[in-house]
């Protein structure tokens, strides 16, 4: 494991320290983040998410105060059951055109999984979240790429403390190498609103983005771009933000996550035959799975439950107390002062969980030994919670069905143990999953 992870597992339950003219308070214990995560003075975001706008723009993600209630409420109604299910049938499409391209390397060596998933990640909300459709062999095909850099140059900035002064990133280059990422995802972000605005096919455009639904014979899904734009109380460049903040929100986690999965199933061949199993059973061997299908398979979202606790994408959150906050035993943070909240080792904390590092779904079952609610937080918690839970969640259970009706999963690790991980902005394995895949 990282080397300041591993120093932060020997972190007492509080921790607090000054960074240059910022007071920075470290929670490790769940009793004291269930008194933060909720709290009205602790809704604010703090100085890391600033860095964090240059890449997802001002939106859900990075924005506080009244502004950020404002779009959540507009949101939340995008992201309800009824819209979710509207996006299954070209989930399921599209999870099939991953099957298939997962099956184009089928043999003895190691896949580019994290590639072929993150391209079909970032396919899928184009499509689903935004209601259009992308050419996966222009430029805005290659934002997968894109966005990889970008969050590679911008973890560069936040952990290297030297880089924070500007003179020095200016100077290495790196904030123009920055700023010719931040343009790319910029144009594709601009087209997509304004071919949602003009309403109209582009299929002759030069940058190959269509509205979707036009172009398929797939049902009209409710698109969140559709009703952020129908919404008269926003303007053109909040849109845009939105669009940005979900196209990084959306993509790199879900990517990494169900990457994390499939490494899993290499390791663990008994727990990939029971989901297997269960897919077979409530699912069947063919067809696209409907929501009910998707809802019975429990062992599976137990999985990835696990998984999530063991490789959270969003290893780390933090926030700013815009006010005293009484956190319990005669403890107060006070105002102006950052809050961070590490995740992973929370996730793997031997207070919190027992043999932490064995990996077993059934810690999630319902009457599993009693634990603190918040020493899960793998889509966070409270009103700043994932406002894509549910969607991810639908999503990487599909994909898993449907990859696994057709597929086997082999990886060169054989425990959790030996899977070196790195903390960029997203939680990764430092050298990839290590798998290769065989036709069932
Ligand atoms: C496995 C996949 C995912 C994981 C593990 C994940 C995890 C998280 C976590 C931990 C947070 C809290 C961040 C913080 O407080 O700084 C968060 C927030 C957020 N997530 Fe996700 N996420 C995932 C997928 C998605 C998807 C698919 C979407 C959109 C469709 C999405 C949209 C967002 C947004 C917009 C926020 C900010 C919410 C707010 O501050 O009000 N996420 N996510």
């Amino acid at each position: 494991m990282n080397v300041a992870m591993k120093l932060m597992d020997d972190y007492p339950d509080i921790v607090k320290f000054w960074m240059g003219s910022k007071l920075l308070y470290v929670l490790k214990n769940p009793k004291y983040i269930e008194k933060v995560i909720s709290h009205p003075k602790a809704l604010d975001k703090d100085f890391f998410y600033e860095q964090l706008a240059q890449l997802s723009g001002d939106g859900l993600a990075t924005l506080g105060g009244a502004k950020w209630r404002r779009h959540r409420k507009l949101i939340n109604s995008s992201f309800g059951q009824k819209a979710l299910h509207s996006f299954l049938p070209i989930m399921a499409v599209r999870s099939g055109d991953l099957v298939k391209d997962l099956q184009n390397t089928v043999g003895d060596k190691i896949a580019p999984l994290y590639h072929i998933i993150s391209r079909y990640t970032v396919e899928l909300t184009f499509q689903t979240a935004f209601g259009v459709n992308m050419n996966l062999n222009s430029i805005e095909g290659k934002l997968d790429e894109v966005i990889d850099k970008m969050i590679e140059l911008l973890t560069e900035r936040i952990l290297k403390i030297w880089n924070h002064l500007d003179i020095i990133w200016y100077l290495s280059g790196k904030q123009k190498e920055f700023q010719y990422y931040q343009n790319r995802l910029r144009e594709v972000v601009n087209e997509v609103v304004k071919r949602k605005m003009e309403g109209e096919r582009s299929k002759d455009s030069e940058t190959e983005i269509e509205v979707a639904n036009d172009h398929e014979n797939l049902p009209r899904s409710a698109a969140f771009l559709d009703s952020l734009m129908a919404n008269t109380d926003l303007d053109e460049s909040e849109i845009k933000d939105e669009v940005n903040t979900f196209i990084i929100a959306a993509t790199d986690t879900t990517a990494k996550a169900l990457t994390s999965l499939f490494a899993i199933f290499g390791i663990y061949p008994d727990i990939q035959e029971k989901v297997y199993r269960e897919v077979i059973e409530k699912v069947g061997l063919v067809g696209d799975p409907t929501p009910e299908d998707l809802s019975q398979l429990e062992y599976t979202e137990r999985v990835i439950k696990e998984v999530l606790r063991l490789f959270p994408p969003g290893f780390m959150i933090s926030r700013y107390a815009s006010g005293d906050i009484d956190i319990g035993d005669n403890i107060t943070v006070p105002e102006g002062a950052s809050i961070a909240i590490p995740i992973l080792q929370i996730h793997r904390s031997g207070e919190y969980w027992e043999d932490p590092l064995k990996f077993d779904p059934d810690r999630f079952l319902p009457d599993a030994a009693k634990r603190h609610p918040l020493s899960y937080l793998g889509f966070s918690h409270g009103p700043r919670n994932c406002i894509g839970m549910r969607y991810a969640m639908l999503n990487m259970k599909l994909a898993i069905a449907m990859a696994l009706r057709r597929l086997r999963f082999f990886s060169e690790y054989k425990s959790v143990e030996e899977i070196e991980i790195s903390l960029t902005l997203f939680l990764k394995m430092r050298d990839g999953p290590k798998v290769w895949i065989k036709n069932r």
